[in-house]
């Protein structure tokens, strides 16, 4: 393996990081002023938080915050008082994703309390007509072969990640703007082969957007389950509202509502998914380090005996990706299985590609998408990969 770069800061103006600090999160924190009618109290601890996260620097928690201690844990001590830029960008971005949810009073008691800040954008998406279009379109793969069927709903699940919930038949569907393949990596082989369909397997599924791509995510589980690929899947999901569209518990709930009332396979779906988590066969987790600033190499005891003992973990979403491998600009055909190794048991990564991390690519593959597209195709969510480490 290469030398371990360095983590990603955001400090370098101009660089994609440096841009989800400096312009993202502003901008998120005006969607969530407008998202409610939040009293004044609410909006004066929004400008703080703007004030903070692009011109100040980090300030601990109040001391009388539920999760105070484990934040410290997690280096709210360690990075106090020195810019958000200045800090590893996982861990700022995450930092901000918990002040934010401090400024509208999420974990206060009080009438704000446990109110999902982006509940009203997951809701316009979920409820969207093009959702009824794409669990409509589940219906002519039911002619499909089980194979042609199995893969398409795989790929659901990977566009999903987009926010693009397309049933594609082949991995050569859809187009790059630069023509390049739209999958730099595709192990799926290797991902139905760690589920024969014996039902004996146990999948956990660390998911990563709500709607969009959560229903596809709860379809892949439900065909799974089906076809005995899988006999018991954990579904991995935020404890809190977490990078404006996470999945939450009440996010599965909506995603399955949606899913149970609608006509055709979506509705059958739904209905083996209820009966699922009713008898135990799915069950939803919300880890407190689901929300964590850090990589999985760092994940607590208890996780991971819960995933060593997974016939499979399947990672959804470029954050996850992230921790997975590391936050850090690795030369790209540095080995999936190196950087994976402290992994507990099989992994799958299924990811849109949405920031600078990547991995695992042949050169090849690397060499034509640079000279196809310079470095944008790292970050412009057109690419998506399937990786695998057995
Ligand atoms: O929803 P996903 O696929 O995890 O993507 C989130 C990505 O968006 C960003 O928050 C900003 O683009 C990245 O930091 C992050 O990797």
């Amino acid at each position: 393996m290469p030398a371990t770069p360095p983590v990603l800061l955001a400090n370098e103006p101009g660089s994609f990081p440096h841009g989800v600090l400096a312009e993202r999160h502003p901008a998120i924190i005006r969607q969530v002023r407008e998202a409610f009618p939040y009293g004044p109290e609410r909006h004066r601890a929004l400008d703080a938080l703007l004030a903070s996260c692009t011109e100040g620097v980090v300030e601990p928690l109040p001391a009388d915050a539920h999760d105070a201690g484990r934040w410290a844990a997690w280096g709210a001590g360690e990075f106090a008082g020195r810019s958000w830029f200045d800090v590893p960008w996982l861990w700022s971005e995450s930092w901000f994703y918990r002040r934010l949810l401090h400024a509208v009073g999420y974990f206060t008691p009080g009438p704000w309390q446990g109110i999902d800040p982006f509940r009203p954008s997951k809701s316009a998406e979920l409820d969207a007509p093009g959702t009824d279009q794409e669990l409509g379109a589940l219906d002519a793969l039911a002619e499909r072969s089980p194979d042609e069927r199995e893969r398409a709903l795989l790929h659901g699940s990977l566009w999903g990640n987009r926010a693009d919930l397309g049933f594609r038949l082949s991995a050569a569907d859809g187009d790059t703007p630069s023509g390049t393949p739209p999958l730099v990596a595709d192990d799926s082989e290797a991902l139905w082969a760690l589920l024969p369909p014996t039902g004996t397997a146990t999948l956990c599924l660390i998911a990563d957007n709500a709607g969009r791509e959560l229903v596809p995510d709860l379809l892949l589980v439900a065909h799974l389950l089906t076809r005995r690929r899988i006999g018991r899947a954990v579904l991995h999901v935020k404890p809190y509202p977490y990078y404006v569209s996470d999945a939450t518990h009440a996010d599965v709930l909506d995603a399955l509502r949606r899913l149970t009332s609608a006509p055709g396979a979506a509705g059958a779906h739904g209905r083996t998914l209820w009966s699922a988590l009713t008898d135990g066969r799915l069950v939803v987790r919300a880890h407190p380090f689901s929300c964590a600033p850090l990589p999985y190499a760092d994940m607590p005891g208890d996780l991971r005996e819960e995933l060593a003992g997974a016939t499979l973990t399947v990672l959804k979403g470029d954050l996850n990706y992230r921790r997975l491998v590391g936050d850090r600009r690795w030369p790209p055909t540095t080995p999936f299985a190196d950087v994976t190794a402290a992994f507990p048991g099989p992994v799958a990564a299924l990811r849109t590609l949405k920031s600078d991390v990547i991995t695992g690519l042949d050169a090849a593959t690397e060499a034509a998408l640079v000279a196809a597209e310079g470095q944008k195709w790292r970050t412009s969510g057109t690419h998506a990969l399937i990786q695998v480490r057995g």
